[in-house]
């Protein structure tokens, strides 16, 4: 009889299906109680499986969700049952300080692909140092500075689109043609070669391949396993469904095209391409192919994130007419004192304090970026608000947590404020809140873009308000959408 039972297919799937719900309590009891990170607080999910941040950053809103957990449970939060996500302004500035102690953390793999060399995605220092050090130069400020002629050809070909739309009472899609713009100057500072987005008035779906892409390799960088399947299963067979491939396939294929026009066509030698091969003829390790995967990086990273930081420059322009006149103000006045040209020249507003200032505020309240750029902890691990993190531990912070914090910005936190970026007098910038200015990243992984950046903000912000006024219309149907 006892031979029978145990035999029998009833008795193992109960003894296999008990012994399942025995490891998995015993599991959820560990997590809960006994881990090295049981005492931090956190969504009950998230300290039990790592599918629920994946889960939660897929669903779109993961910037303001984090926000809000910190609001409910303080300054770090658990989001994984391996990782935390840190709004202590301390243990912020630990982990991004320029020592690089703190490596990106494995998530970065999926963003990486097979790619070589790949700034963003690397996760070894010492790579990544040798890579950048190639590739730095033409990204600097003083080089950016020389294309600024270029960035004015785009500028003049979208001041004439937008006089005539001032003609029409039909509103327009300004976030739209601040990423054509953007694009655009992505192809004239790289390859000498604006790619017409502004001029045609379309981006012929480029956009849509770079927003999708962007949203799936948001969560699968922390669901790489679906990402392995996905890459073993379904690419081969149905195609590239997730779209997280595109930056390593279509738009290394549309980079890798342009450099090799560039090489055939020429150029100008000062444009970031045409540095590079300057750079290649005694370095060359710095192969054309490098300089692809880099260009992808470009045209990938540098339209979107851009024309983000326009949208909420422009939106809470409008939201805040005292802020509006106050910079149309400080712009009218240097105007008269003949210190303004048309188009306005980086230099020009680099020296109007207000102007910086609201650039300054609105990337802090609406941050292009909303995801958790990961770190681990190194193995000797880190004291955060007095607790002991063991080594290994994944670690970080998103814009939107250290820009809202109460502890950092004060009671009017979420006030649009340009004033708190000023001295005293108003007449400078002040540089106090700039350790906590998280827009671009931090530590020796800061954006390396973000000049280029801050060259077409300066001058787009200052020449359009210069000429336009503009209305805020269909207010209700302003989407939130961060990267
Ligand atoms: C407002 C515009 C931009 C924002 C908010 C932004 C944001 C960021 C952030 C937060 C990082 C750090 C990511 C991390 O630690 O994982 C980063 C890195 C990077 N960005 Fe940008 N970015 C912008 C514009 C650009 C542009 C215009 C380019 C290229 C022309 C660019 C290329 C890159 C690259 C290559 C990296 C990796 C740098 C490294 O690790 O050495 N970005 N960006």
């Amino acid at each position: 009889m006892l031979a029978f039972v145990q035999s029998h297919p009833l008795y193992l799937l109960i003894v296999f299906g008990s012994a399942l719900l025995v490891a998995s309590a015993a599991y959820v009891v560990y997590q809960c109680y006994f881990s090295p990170l049981a005492s931090f607080p956190g969504p009950f999910a998230a300290k039990v499986t790592s599918l629920w941040r994946p889960y939660m950053t897929s669903r779109g809103q993961w910037h303001r969700y984090l926000d809000e957990l910190h609001r409910r449970h303080g300054s770090v939060v658990r989001i994984g049952p391996n990782q935390l996500s840190i709004g202590d302004p301390d243990a912020f500035r630990t982990i991004y300080r320029i020592s690089g102690a703190f490596v990106k953390s494995s998530s970065y793999a999926v963003l990486q692909g097979s790619r070589p060399f790949d700034l963003a995605g690397e996760r070894s220092e010492k790579i990544h140092a040798a890579q950048r050090r190639l590739v730095a130069r033409p990204y600097s400020m003083e080089s950016v500075v020389h294309l600024e002629p270029q960035v004015d050809r785009l500028l003049d070909d979208l001041l004439v689109k937008f006089d005539a739309f001032a003609l029409s009472p039909n509103p327009i899609d300004l976030g739209n043609w601040f990423q054509l713009f953007a694009f655009d100057v992505i192809g004239a500072v790289s390859f000498s070669k604006p790619f017409g987005f502004v001029a045609r008035g379309t981006d012929e779906g480029i956009f849509g391949r770079i927003e999708r892409a962007f949203s799936s390799t948001s969560w699968l960088m922390h669901a790489p396993l679906v990402y392995k399947f996905h890459q073993k299963f379904i690419l081969p067979y149905i195609g590239n469904f997730l779209a997280a491939n595109d930056r390593n396939g279509y738009f290394f294929e549309f980079a890798k095209s342009e450099v090799q026009d560039r090489r055939d066509k020429g150029g100008n030698d000062k444009d970031i391409v045409g540095q590079l091969f300057q750079t290649a003829r005694n370095k060359p390790e710095l192969t054309d192919l490098s300089i692809s995967f880099m260009m992808t990086s470009n045209v990938f990273a540098g339209s979107d994130t851009t024309a983000i930081g326009l949208r909420s420059i422009f939106l809470n322009l409008l939201q805040h007419p005292r802020v509006l006149a106050k910079l149309r103000a400080e712009l009218e006045e240097r105007k008269a004192a003949g210190q303004l040209s048309n188009p306005v020249t980086f230099h020009e507003a680099e020296a109007c304090p207000y102007l910086q200032a609201v650039i300054y505020e609105a990337l802090r309240v609406f941050s292009p970026v909303g995801t958790i750029p990961d770190r681990d902890v190194p193995k000797e691990g880190m004291t955060i608000c007095g607790r002991f993190i063991p080594g290994g531990t994944v670690v970080g912070t998103s814009p939107w947590v250290i820009h809202h914090s109460p502890e950092i910005w004060g009671p009017d936190y979420e006030e649009f404020k340009p004033e708190r970026w000023l001295g005293e007098d108003s007449s400078h910038l002040s540089k106090k809140n700039n350790r906590f200015f998280f827009t671009f990243g931090g530590g020796t992984r800061t954006c390396i873009g973000k000049n280029i950046s801050w060259l077409e903000m300066d001058k787009l912000v200052s020449t359009l308000l210069m000429r336009y006024n503009f209305e805020l219309v269909d207010e209700a149907n302003i989407t939130d959408v961060c990267r």
